[in-house]
């Protein structure tokens, strides 16, 4: 690939809700380059969506990595070389979109024109605008017959002071309008500044993990040049390396001599542990130290499970799979637990429960995983008389109805909210907040000077607790607003709050993998619900069994398991002997696969049962 100078390369990122179109665009791009053959790319074909590389990002059309791309494009007679570091649209991975960001001098806002400013666009927008990135606002889907253009137009200026001779007007489905949006690329978006001549500088925004040749980091060059054979250290590691390859991402790699100033690719240079790329990390030629650039903050992990494997003798292959995937996706913690009734596992933390979902599924799809991961739980902070603590998983949550436990207050993390919704929702949006315990209401309307028409949109902001949204309030808020809701939350510290232990006990044994943290307003209902729920999952056994709900000494909730007769074979009469056999081999099948607890054995499949369902 031949070489570019700064003054012709752009780099930028596409800003936007979920599903407003990024890869629909992206994708129009890099099939039209297959089209003209500027560039040979390993391209998976046109309309296939390449820069949604995961399987799970093709199932669930999310994007959950952001991936970068390089294109060629010819204005004002020259080539222009096009460097798009795609961002994900979700919630969980605003980390990823400020990671992504810190390489552009520009960013598209892209809005679907049938939908208007979703929750999204704004968190998106503030980020891009905190970081200085000359933002082109770009409607999208206008072929479709409900966009309405010329009031989302007004909706962007009233939201964004946008100026709305400014707005790009496309379709990324039929094409229309898709070029102007790279002239104005070309057009409005500053060159990267960088000196060829000054010592090298080269900044880590991403990094992937190759199997053969180790990690692969995404950088951008500030200054100097890079290529096959330097020497480089890390300003943060100190250690050295030496360069194996260079070049851009087209999607796919693609092998240049050397990296610019301004430029965005890949480096392969013998880096053998993930643990050694640091995401934020400033890149030097050895002997030559250069100022570093501001870093990252690292991810702040919210949400917390355990992961067990189903078959306990699995334990080392399930934790080397973990620690796989967690090259590829840094933003995972990981610590070993244990437990009574599952055994060895570890306990991650997530994002969000999106990302979780997601992990678990690479964790399935890509590794052939057998697992059972516990419900989610955030972390909260346990203020005693001389420290806090911060606890991540409800078996090492204290007792906090126990007066002597020497518990000054708990503290449980807070969000500010915001959801967007046609005003008819505005009712059912306000009685769900509340009953998740919302605080600070408020609400304005998004079309500004809109009289009361019906499809007249507001903001409804709040806080919620963390732990109230991820369970199932993402799937009550769409299904409460016919889907129209869009929500957004940020991190908003931590709160005082009223919270108890909920143990579960099956024949008076706890069981440690089914604790749970709850407010003391619900402790009633929340227990009532899980020993029912229990009961049903939990086969009967040779004896009766207590299945009962505990918040400190105190059992809130109880059913009771009847005993069932002990022979299987009571019942076949006068069957053949095969029969028989094959009752108790089947018998002994089933036992294998059973968890002891205390005296009670549970399958796999009441835990897969309880655990599964995301309701608390
Ligand atoms: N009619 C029409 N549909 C479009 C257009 N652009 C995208 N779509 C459709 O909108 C849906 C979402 O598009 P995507 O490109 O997957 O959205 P996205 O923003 O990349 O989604 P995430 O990566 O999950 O954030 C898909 O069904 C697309 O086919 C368009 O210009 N017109």
């Amino acid at each position: 690939m031949e070489e570019f100078p700064c003054e012709v390369i752009r780099n930028f990122s596409i800003i936007a809700h979920i599903d407003h179109g990024k890869s629909t665009l992206a994708d129009r791009w890099a099939s039209k380059q297959t089209l003209t053959g500027t560039i040979q790319m390993k391209s998976t074909g046109i309309n296939q969506q390449v820069l949604d590389k995961l399987k799970v990002e093709r199932e669930r059309g999310i994007t959950v990595k952001a991936q970068t791309a390089s294109m060629i494009h010819m204005a004002h007679g020259k080539q222009h070389l096009l460097n798009l570091i795609d961002t994900p649209g979700h919630v969980d991975f605003a980390w990823e979109v400020s990671r992504s960001l810190a390489a552009c001098q520009g960013a598209l806002l892209l809005v679907d024109a049938s939908q208007g400013v979703q929750a999204q666009s704004i968190s998106v927008f503030h980020i891009a605008k905190e970081r200085g990135l000359k933002i082109i606002p770009v409607l999208t889907k206008i072929d479709l017959p409900a966009s309405q253009p010329e009031r989302m137009a007004a909706q962007l200026q009233s939201t964004f002071g946008i100026d709305p001779s400014e707005i790009l007007h496309i379709s990324a489905k039929t094409g229309q309008g898709v070029d102007s949006v790279l002239r104005a690329i070309v057009d409005r978006i500053p060159p990267p500044s960088g000196n060829i001549n000054s010592p090298l500088k080269a900044f880590m925004f991403d990094s992937l993990y190759d199997r053969y040749r180790g990690v692969i980091s995404l950088v951008s060059i500030q200054d100097g040049i890079i290529q096959k054979g330097d020497r480089i250290a890390s300003c943060h590691t100190r250690k050295k390396y030496e360069i194996t390859e260079v070049g851009v991402m087209h999607p796919e790699e693609v092998t240049t001599s050397s990296l610019q100033p301004g430029q965005v690719g890949y480096i392969a240079c013998n880096m053998k542990e993930s643990s050694e790329a640091h995401i934020g990390d400033t890149l030097h030629r050895v002997g030559v130290p250069v100022d570093p650039m501001p870093g990252f903050q690292p991810s702040k992990a919210m949400v917390y499970a355990g992961v067990f494997p189903v078959d306990s003798n699995d334990f080392i292959k399930l934790e080397e799979s973990i620690k796989r995937l967690t090259l590829t996706d840094r933003s995972v913690t990981i610590q070993r637990e244990s437990s009574t009734a599952l055994g060895q596992g570890c306990r991650l933390g997530f994002l969000g429960t999106l990302h979780m979902d997601v992990f678990r599924q690479r964790l399935e799809d890509e590794y052939d995983a057998n697992i059972i991961i516990t419900a989610p739980t955030v972390p909260y902070k346990v203020v005693y008389k001389d420290k806090t603590v911060m606890v991540s998983n409800p078996t090492e949550f204290p007792d906090t109805s126990d007066t002597s436990s020497k518990v000054n207050q708990v503290q449980e993390p807070i969000v500010n909210a915001s959801i967007i919704v046609p005003e008819e929702y505005m009712g059912e949006m306000m009685s769900l907040c509340f009953a998740h315990r919302a605080e600070n209401l408020d609400h304005r309307y998004l079309d500004s000077g809109s009289t009361s028409e019906a499809s007249a949109r507001a903001i409804l902001t709040c806080t919620l607790p963390l732990s109230e949204i991820v369970t199932d309030f993402f799937d009550q808020l769409k299904s409460r607003s016919s889907g129209y809701a869009s929500f957004d939350y940020e991190d908003g510290g931590y709160k005082a709050s009223d919270l108890a232990k909920m143990v579960f006990l099956l024949n008076g044994k706890p069981v440690d993998a089914l604790a749970l943290i709850v407010h003391r307003s619900a402790q009633h209902e929340v227990g009532r619900k899980w020993v029912k729920k229990l009961h049903k999952v939990i086969p009967r056994q040779l004896f009766e069994v207590p299945i009962q709900a505990a918040v400190g000494k105190k059992i809130i909730a109880r059913e009771t398991l009847s005993a069932m007769r002990a022979d299987v074979t009571a019942g076949l009469y006068g069957g053949h002997y095969e029969r028989k056999m094959k009752h108790l081999e089947n018998q002994k099948e089933s036992k294998r696969k059973m968890k002891r607890i205390g005296s009670v054995d549970l399958p796999q499949d009441a835990f897969f049962e309880i655990l599964s369902t995301k309701g608390k």
